[in-house]
């Protein structure tokens, strides 16, 4: 049995984190960030500060998704919950690659991993008590070579517009995936083994 309140706010617009965490049977509610700050300014920027490392840059962004948001909690007067936020980075050649803006910079995106193995960053943090508690999960993922046809047919469809690296393993990407080494979920945005973790440190039990 459960405890009675074990639920947690996500802030996060990302519906594959939803989807994962629903996965392993997490209560949650949303906590949306843009737009709907007390200010109604912008949520955390993801700028990447000059000479910043990748690594560095996921961690601090996701930190700082974390905290703007239980600072929201505060501000809206929310009940008290642990909140949980991430960041996904693909990286490659020492590159950030952040989500395409358009057909182009999707085809670009497509040619810079074709036939190679890159990184996929991403880092979950939860805030509870007034602490922050933070991992990092770094997948390596190899893939085929493609052909202008495979990268003209995928940029043809909606999958590569709203995500890092401009693809998603979850979809029809998976076919270009020829070797995943690190957390399948992770690569989707929300590495489970990791929230699981942090999760408990809250005191909210998965199993
Ligand atoms: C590499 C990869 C990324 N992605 C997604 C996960 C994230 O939603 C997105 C990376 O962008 P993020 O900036 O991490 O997240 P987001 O802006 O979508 O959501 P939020 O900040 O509100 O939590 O790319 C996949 O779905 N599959 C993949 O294989």
């Amino acid at each position: 049995m459960k405890p009675a309140d074990t639920r947690i706010y996500l802030a996060s617009k990302s519906p594959r984190r939803r989807e994962l965490l629903r996965q392993i049977g997490v209560d949650f509610e949303l906590l949306m960030l843009r737009d709907q700050s007390p200010r109604g300014g912008p949520d955390v920027s993801e700028e990447v500060h000059p000479g910043e490392r990748a690594g560095d840059y996921v961690v601090r962004v996701t930190r700082e998704k974390a905290e703007y948001a239980a600072q929201i909690m505060l501000l809206r007067r929310l009940p008290v919950r642990p909140v949980l936020a991430a960041d996904t980075t693909v990286v490659i050649d020492d590159r950030i690659l952040g989500k395409p803006a358009d057909r182009n910079e999707a085809m670009d995106m497509l040619r810079l991993l074709s036939g190679r193995t890159h990184q996929v960053i991403t880092s979950v943090a939860l805030h509870h008590d007034d602490q922050l508690h933070q991992l990092t999960q770094v997948s390596e993922v190899s893939f085929a070579t493609l052909t202008k046809d495979m990268m003209r047919a995928y940029c043809n469809t909606s999958e590569p517009y709203d995500k890092a690296g401009g693809y998603g393993v979850q979809g029809l990407a998976s076919v270009f995936i020829s070797r995943i080494d690190g957390s399948y979920t992770g690569i989707m945005g929300l590495p489970l083994h990791e929230t699981a973790q942090l999760l408990g440190r809250a005191g909210i039990s998965v199993l």
